[in-house]
C-alpha cells in the first residue's frame, strides 16, 4: 500500500460467507476496506511547493488521527504484520482478533523487555541483574509498585533508545561496573601515582583497589621501573599488573617528550641497567651484608626501588621516592606473608649451560633443556584415550595458536554472520571481514593435526630483517605476546578499557584474521601491540614499517610465559627475542614483564625420559635427568627474555596457582560411563560449564554426542576457523547455561565471567594444564567448582599430577545420585548408537562422493548399481530414523530415578529432564564436604588402588 493511499478515504466492507476453514490462516484479518475516493495520480505534474504542502498536510492529518485514537482508545490504524506474512490495516468499527492482538502485544512486550534489558546491561540501571544480586545490590520493592515502575522504566528506556546506541559486548570486553565509585573510594590506587585518566577508567570499571599481585608489583614496576617476574593464582588480575605500568610509562614518556621537545625514541624509559653494573662495589657489598640479616629481601627491594627512582628519569624525584616509601610500607605486611623473592643472578646469554648442571657428563640431560610440558608427556598420552570415533585421529596437543593457522574443519554451528568480535583495533570498531579465515593463505603452512605432538612447525623463507633503527614518527612503545589468539584479543580489550581516557591505541595482531586490516591498524601507529608470535613475525618479515621499530620498544610483556617459551611451540619466538635483544643498550633500557600462574611450577619427569636408553649406535646410556628447580626455571626465563635483575613476585606458594575460592572434586568411573556422568552434571547441575578434553578428536566427538542429546554444546579447538571460535566463545559468555567443550586452547588466560564449573573430561597431561583449566572458574575472588573425571587408565597421570601439586590427600569425590544415573546410562547407549550411525552415514557419503568424483575425472560412466554405497545409505537412513525417534522419545520423557514408584506422576508439562530438582553443584559439593560423607570415603581410600599406584610411582 503506497503512502499516497493512506490519505484517501476508506470504508470497511463486510465479509459474507468467508470460509471457516480459512479463519486460522487469516487470524486477525478482521475486515476489508474499499477505497471510496479515487483520483488520478498527478504527481508528475505537481510543483515542488504543492508536494511540500501536501506532505505537511498529510503529516498533520496523521498526527490528528493518532491523537484522536489515543483519546478514544480505539484500535490503532497501524499496519499489522501477521504470522502468515499478510500485512493488514485494522478497521475502526470491527474488533481485532484477540489472539493476534495478544500475540502482537506479547511480541512488543518481548521487544520492549529486550530493549530494556539491553539498555539495563549497557547503562547498569533498572532491574536487578545477576551481578547485582551477587554484589548484594538488591533492593526490596513491593510487588505492585514494581510492576508499575517496570512499565515506566520500559517506556523511559524505549524513549531513550534512539539516543543510546546499543553496543554489543565483544569477547574480552570488561563489563561496566554496577557500583558507582567516588574519587575517595579510589584512594588505594593513589599511592601508585597512576595518572588521572587511568584512575578515571579504573573507577568506571569498578576496580576499587588493586588485587594482591597488582599491589605487590606496581610499586617496583612504576616507581622502580624494574623488570617483573610475576606468578599469581589464576584470575588474580595479572593482566593489569603489567598493563597499568605500561600505560603509566607510556604517558610519562609522552609527557616528557612534549615538555622537553624531545624525540620519544631518544628517551630511554629507564637508565640502562648496564651502567648500574659499573656502580661501586661497596653498594653491592652493603646489600650482601644486609642480606644476611633477617629482613634482607625487603631492604634490598627498598634500596633498589629508591635507587631507580633517583635515576632522574621519573617525572618527579621527590614524589616518586615518597610514593615508593608509602608503598613499601603499605605492602609490608602482605609481602611478609606472601612474597617470595629469588636471587636472580644475571648471566650472559651465550652461556648455554644451566646452573647446577653437571655438564661434564656427556650423557647428562637437564630438564631445563626440555621444558616443553607436552614433550615430556608419555607418548601414549597423546592418543585420544577413548579411542572412539576420533574422526580425524587428531589426538594432538591443542593449546596454542600461531604455531600454524590450522585447518578449515568446521564441524558445527550455523553460518549466520556475526559482527561481534573481529575488532582488532584500538578504536573498538570491527568488521566482519576481520574474521575472514585465511585458509588459502594457510596452504603451505603445516597443519598441526597432521603433524602430531612434538613436531615443530618449520618457518621457511623468513629472513631476519636487519637491525636498522627505524623511526616512523609514531613510536611503538610496548609489545605484549600471548600464546593464543583469544587471549591476545582479551588482553587488548582489557587494556583498551584501562586506557579509555589516555588516547593510547592498542592493536591486536593475531592469526586467523584478515592481515590487511591488521596492517591498516598498524599504519595508524598504535602505541601498544598485543600479538601472537606467528602473525607478528610474518608481518615483520613483510617489512611492516611500524613493526620495524620493534627493537626500540620500551616495554615488553609476555603473558603465560612458561607456555610461550616451551620448546617447539613458538618457533617464531626465538628470532623475535633475538631481534628484540639485538641492541644491548636498548635491551637493558627496556622494561620487561613476565607473568603466569605456573611460572615457578616444575612438573614431574615422564618415565620415558628416565633410566637407560639405547642410542642409535647400540650404546647403552644411563640418563641422569634432574628435575629443574623453580629457581633454575626462573633463571632460564630471565636469560631467554633478556631481563635485568627482575623482581620476582611469587604468590602461588600456598595453592600452587589455583584460586583459594576454587572447590576441587573428582569423579572416578569407567571410561564408557564418562559420557553419562557428564550428561548428569550438565543436566542436574546446570550452569555455565567448560568441559576440557585432551584432544581435538574428543572435543568433536563430545560435541556431536551432546548435540544429539540437545544440550547445544559449543566446541572450541585450534582447527576451527577463527570466526567460529570467537562466535562460540561469545555465545558461551551470553548463555548462563552454556556448555563449552574445548581443548587446552581455552585453558590459559580466558576471562569469561561467571563460569560455574570446569570439568576435566580427561586428566590433563600436566599439572600446569590442570591449574590453568581450573582457573577458568573461581576468578576475581568468585567461587567455582572443578570436577576431574578419571577412568582407571588415567590413575597414573592423576597420581603424577597430585605429586606435582603437592597434594597430600586425594581430591574429594563429587557426589552423584546413582539412582538417577542408571536411566541416563541407558539413554547414553541409544545416543551413542545414533552417533555411530550418523558417522557411518557421513563416511559412506564421503566414500560415495569420492568414487563419483574419481569417475568424473577419469571420464568413466558408472552405473548406480556399481555404487553399492547408496544402498547402504538407504538402510542407514532407515536405521537412523528409527534411532532418532527412539532417542527423541527418551529425551522427551523426564528422567526418573530407578525405583521411582510412579504413584504420583507429575502433572505439569515441564520439559526439564530431571524430575528431581536441579541443584547447585558447588553447594552439593560443599554439603558433602561438611556432612562428613567424604571423611568416610577418606578412610576407605586408604587402601584405594589409586594410592597404591601413587606409591608405586614414587618408587620409580
Ligand atoms: N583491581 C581489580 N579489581 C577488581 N577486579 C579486577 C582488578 N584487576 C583485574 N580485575 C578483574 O579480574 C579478572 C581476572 O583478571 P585477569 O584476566 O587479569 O586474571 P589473570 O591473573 O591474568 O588470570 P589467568 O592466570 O587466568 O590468566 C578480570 O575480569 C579483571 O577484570
Amino acid at each position: 500500500m503506497s503512502k499516497k493511499l493512506n490519505n484517501m478515504k476508506w470504508e470497511s466492507v463486510a465479509l459474507d460467507g468467508f470460509p471457516a476453514s480459512m479463519t486460522d490462516k487469516f487470524q486477525g484479518f478482521v475486515g476489508l476496506e474499499e477505497c471510496t475516493d479515487y483520483s488520478f495520480d498527478k504527481e508528475g505534474k505537481r510543483s515542488k511547493k504543492n508536494k511540500k504542502q501536501e506532505k505537511l498536510a498529510a503529516k498533520r492529518e496523521r498526527k490528528k488521527r493518532k491523537s484522536s485514537e489515543s483519546e478514544t482508545k480505539e484500535v490503532p490504524s497501524k499496519k499489522v504484520k501477521l504470522d502468515n506474512g499478510f500485512i493488514v490495516e485494522s478497521c475502526n468499527n470491527t474488533e481485532p482478533s484477540l489472539a493476534n492482538n495478544k500475540q502482537k502485544r506479547n511480541k512488543n512486550k518481548k521487544k520492549k523487555n529486550k530493549n530494556a534489558k539491553n539498555l539495563n546491561n549497557d547503562n547498569n540501571t533498572g532491574e536487578t541483574s545477576d551481578d547485582d544480586k551477587e554484589n548484594g545490590n538488591t533492593e526490596e520493592v513491593p510487588k505492585k509498585k514494581k510492576s508499575k515502575n517496570k512499565k515506566k522504566k520500559v517506556k523511559e528506556t524505549v524513549g531513550t533508545e534512539k539516543v543510546v546506541k546499543k553496543v554489543k559486548q565483544r569477547l574480552g570486553d570488561l563489563p561496566k561496573s554496577t557500583s558507582e565509585l567516588t574519587p575517595e573510594d579510589m584512594l588505594t590506587w593513589a599511592e601508585f601515582k597512576l595518572q588521572e585518566p587511568i584512575i578515571k577508567a579504573l573507577t568506571e570499571l569498578g576496580f576499587k583497589q588493586p588485587t594482591k599481585i597488582q599491589q605487590l608489583t606496581l610499586p617496583a614496576a612504576i616507581h622502580g621501573r624494574r623488570d617483573i617476574l610475576g606468578a599469581a593464582e589464576t584470575g588474580s588480575g595479572k593482566t593489569l599488573a603489567f598493563g597499568l605500568p605500561i600505560l603509566c610509562g607510556i604517558l610519562k614518556l609522552k609527557e616528557k617528550a612534549e615538555l622537553k621537545g624531545l624525540d620519544v625514541y631518544d628517551i630511554p624509559y629507564r637508565k640502562p641497567a648496564l651502567k648500574k653494573k659499573e656502580e661501586p662495589k661497596e653498594k653491592k657489598q652493603k646489600y650482601k651484608r644486609k642480606d644476611r640479616k633477617e629482613n634482607k629481601k625487603k631492604i634490598v627491594q627498598e634500596e633498589k626501588v629508591k635507587e631507580s627512582s633517583e635515576d632522574g628519569y621519573s617525572s618527579g624525584k621527590e614524589s616518586d621516592e615518597e610514593g615508593t616509601k608509602n608503598v613499601t610500607e603499605g605492602s609490608k605486611n602482605v609481602e611478609e606473608e606472601y612474597l617470595e623473592e629469588y636471587d636472580v643472578p644475571v648471566r650472559k646469554r651465550d652461556n648455554s649451560a644451566d646452573e647446577g648442571n653437571d655438564s661434564d657428563e656427556e650423557n647428562y640431560i637437564h630438564l631445563s633443556d626440555m621444558l616443553d610440558s607436552d614433550d615430556l608427556a608419555d607418548s601414549s598420552d597423546d592418543e585420544d584415550t577413548e579411542g572412539a570415533d576420533d574422526e580425524d585421529g587428531s589426538g594432538i596437543d591443542d593449546d596454542d595458536d600461531d604455531g600454524g593457522e590450522s585447518g578449515d574443519d568446521v564441524e558445527s554451528g550455523d553460518e549466520e554472520d556475526s559482527d561481534a568480535s573481529g575488532d582488532i583495533d584500538g578504536d573498538g570498531s570491527g568488521d566482519d571481514e576481520d574474521l575472514e579465515e585465511e585458509e588459502n593463505e594457510d596452504a603451505d603452512e603445516v597443519n598441526e593435526d597432521e603433524q602430531g605432538v612434538g613436531c615443530v612447525k618449520v618457518v621457511d623463507n623468513i629472513e631476519m630483517p636487519g637491525h636498522v633503527s627505524v623511526k616512523t614518527g609514531k613510536p611503538l612503545y610496548a609489545l605484549i605476546l600471548t600464546p593464543t589468539r583469544e587471549l591476545a584479543i582479551q588482553i587488548s580489550r582489557h587494556l583498551i578499557a584501562a586506557a579509555k581516557y589516555t588516547g593510547i591505541k592498542v592493536a591486536t595482531i593475531v592469526g586467523g584474521m584478515a592481515a590487511v586490516k591488521q596492517e591498516r591498524v598498524l599504519r595508524s601507529g598504535p602505541e601498544i601491540v598485543v600479538a601472537t608470535p606467528g602473525r607478528l613475525w610474518e608481518l615483520i618479515g613483510q617489512g611492516q614499517p611500524h613493526l620495524q621499530q620493534l627493537d626500540s620498544v620500551k616495554f615488553l610483556a609476555i603473558d603465560e610465559t612458561d607456555r610461550m617459551i616451551e620448546r617447539g611451540h613458538f618457533e617464531e619466538l626465538t628470532p623475535l627475542l633475538e631481534r628484540l635483544n639485538a641492541d644491548e643498550e636498548r635491551r637493558a633500557a627496556r622494561q620487561n614483564f613476565v607473568f603466569s600462574a605456573t611460572l615457578t611450577m616444575v612438573h614431574d619427569l615422564p618415565t620415558h625420559m628416565k633410566g637407560k636408553k639405547v642410542t642409535k649406535h647400540g650404546k647403552i646410556i644411563n640418563r641422569k635427568i634432574e628435575k629443574m628447580t623453580p629457581q633454575q626455571k626462573v633463571n632460564r626465563l630471565v636469560r631467554m627474555i633478556g631481563m635485568t635483575e627482575p623482581k620476582v613476585v611469587d604468590i602461588t606458594t600456598q595453592n600452587l596457582g589455583t584460586a583459594e575460592t576454587l572447590t576441587e572434586s573428582r569423579i572416578t568411573c569407567a571410561l564408557e560411563h564418562k559420557d553419562a556422568y557428564l550428561y548428569y552434571i550438565v543436566k542436574r547441575h546446570p550452569g555455565r560449564t567448560i568441559v576440557f578434553c585432551n584432544s581435538i578428536g574428543s572435543v568433536k566427538r563430545l560435541a556431536q554426542l551432546f548435540t544429539l542429546l540437545k544440550c547445544r554444546p559449543l566446541p572450541l579447538h585450534a582447527s576451527m576457523p577463527q570466526r567460529q571460535r570467537i562466535k562460540n566463545l561469545e555465545r558461551f559468555r551470553d548463555d548462563p547455561h552454556g556448555v563449552l567443550i574445548a581443548t587446552d586452547v581455552a585453558a590459559r588466560g580466558l576471562d569469561i565471567p561467571h563460569v560455574e564449573h570446569v570439568i576435566h573430561y580427561q586428566v590433563p597431561r600436566t599439572a600446569e594444564n590442570y591449574v590453568h583449566r581450573s582457573g577458568r572458574t573461581a576468578r576475581a575472588s568468585r567461587e567455582g567448582l572443578t570436577i576431574l573425571m578419571m577412568d582407571p587408565s588415567e590413575a597414573y597421570l592423576y597420581a603424577k599430577m597430585c605429586r606435582t601439586l603437592n597434594k597430600t590427600s586425594e581430591v574429594p569425590t563429587f557426589p552423584v545420585d546413582s539412582q538417577v544415573l542408571a536411566p541416563i546410562k541407558e539413554l547414553m547407549v541409544v545416543a551413542r548408537e545414533l552417533d555411530a550411525l550418523e558417522l557411518k552415514k557421513r563416511r559412506a557419503a564421503q566414500a560415495h562422493g569420492w568414487k563419483e568424483r574419481a569417475a568424473r575425472e577419469m571420464d568413466i560412466i558408472i552405473d548406480d548399481d556399481d555404487l553399492p554405497v547408496k544402498q547402504v545409505n538407504a538402510s542407514i537412513d532407515k536405521e537412523l530414523k528409527a534411532k532418532r525417534r527412539q532417542l527423541d522419545s527418551l529425551l522427551s520423557r523426564p528422567i526418573y530415578p530407578r525405583g521411582f514408584s510412579f504413584k504420583y506422576p507429575t502433572l505439569n508439562n515441564d520439559t526439564t529432564v530431571f524430575q528431581g530438582s536441579e541443584e547447585n553443584a558447588l553447594q552439593v559439593m560443599k554439603n558433602a564436604l561438611e556432612s562428613g560423607q567424604l571423611k568416610k570415603e577418606k578412610r576407605k581410600s586408604k587402601n584405594a588402588p589409586l594410592l597404591q599406584l601413587q606409591k608405586k610411582f614414587k618408587k620409580k
